[in-house]
């Protein structure tokens, strides 16, 4: 019998995290695709809570169908046994391993998307491996020069412009190249694997109030002002910049379909607080469909069964529905 469902693959994340027991819960639902989980198959069948434990645990073979009741493990093997909440450099390699076969099947139309669940960034550094996040080493591994972040969930959608580095770092990572492309990728997207015909993007400011004219820093008016009417001259509809503290009222969030902040806390502290748990961080401008939970490794509740599944089923549900629109 041939698999008729698209395939796609979960990445259990890191061994000691709230991951591989999350991924467990995938297979109690019926999402019209099928989902295997890339992970260590004895640590999984270990962490299965009590509504899981009617579930049978199974090595999957590439072409083997996906069964009711049956959880599918891409089985990939620790480097070293693991305990629930206690992280361990040795199994660095076994990460990125998921990341690697889980992209590798994308590219080449074995997986129709990727859902990650998540990893311990210190720990692979620890291991001596420079690694920042998802976000960075899928564009590495996949030759993407550029990504974008975006969140969503309570009702919004944010994008970043810069991601994971030192806040020191920021202004100068925001040149006039970067933010056209940002902007370029996440108009593209909105469109292509959210269905919005005319996008509308709020811009948010660098500086407090948006560099107050230039007195509270001149980003706004060197960089970002400069690229928006670039851009806007093209027919995208852009607003900005905006103050960052305002961009986020009401009033202000119904003239758009999207957020983008100039990095990391000036934009996922909203989005988490609207949202946490049933959030959905997804990377747009890859070749390949990338989506994740909100969540970190919340190493204190692994193990315990108490880690709410809700931000997995909703990054496996986007991935579902940009999978079934057809604009992966
Ligand atoms: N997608 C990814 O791979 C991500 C990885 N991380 C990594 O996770 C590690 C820990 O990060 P933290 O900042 O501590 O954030 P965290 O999200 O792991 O934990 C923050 C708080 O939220 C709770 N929490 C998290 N997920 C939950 C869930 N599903 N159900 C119920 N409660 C939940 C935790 O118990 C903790 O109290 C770091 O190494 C970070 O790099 C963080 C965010 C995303
Ligand atoms: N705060 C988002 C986050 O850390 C997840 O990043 P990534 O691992 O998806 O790049």
């Amino acid at each position: 019998m041939v698999d008729s469902q698209p395939i796609v693959a979960v990445t259990a994340g890191e061994p000691a995290g709230i991951g591989p027991e999350l991924c467990a819960h995938l297979a109690l639902r019926d999402w019209g695709v099928h989902p295997v989980v890339l992970g260590d198959a004895g640590l999984i069948e270990s962490r299965l809570g009590p509504l899981d434990r009617k579930l049978r645990v199974r090595e999957w073979q590439p072409g083997s169908v996906g069964e009711a009741g049956t959880l599918d493990v891409l089985h990939l093997p620790l480097a070293r046994a693991c305990h629930p909440g206690r992280v361990d450099a040795a199994n660095a390699a076994h990460v990125l391993a998921m990341l690697d076969r889980a992209t590798d099947g994308c590219m080449s139309g074995e997986f129709a998307a990727m859902v990650t669940a998540p990893v311990h960034k210190a720990v692979i550094n620890e291991a001596g491996i420079a690694f920042s996040g998802h976000t960075e080493y899928l564009a590495e591994r996949t030759g993407t020069p550029r990504v974008v972040m975006m969140l969503v969930g309570g009702g919004l959608r944010v994008a970043l412009v810069t991601t994971h580095l030192p806040l020191s770092a920021v202004p100068a990572a925001i040149t006039p190249a970067v933010l056209e492309d940002t902007l370029r990728i996440l108009h593209r997207d909105l469109r292509a694997r959210f269905g919005l015909e005319e996008p509308r993007i709020l811009v948010a400011g660098l500086n407090p109030h948006a560099g107050e004219g230039g007195h509270m820093g001149r980003e706004e008016i060197d960089i970002i002002e400069p690229v928006l009417a670039r851009l806007r001259a093209e027919g995208m509809q852009l607003h900005g910049p905006l103050p960052a503290d305002t961009v986020f009222v009401p009033h202000t969030l119904e003239r758009g379909d999207a957020v983008l902040a100039m990095y990391h806390d000036q934009g996922l502290p909203v989005l988490k607080y609207a949202s946490f748990g049933g959030g959905v961080n997804i990377t747009l401008g890859l070749p390949i469909v990338r989506t994740s939970v909100d969540h970190g490794t919340a190493l204190d509740l692994a193990g315990t069964g108490r880690a709410d599944p809700g931000s997995l089923f909703a990054a496996m549900q986007l991935a579902v529905d940009i999978v079934g629109r057809g604009h992966g």
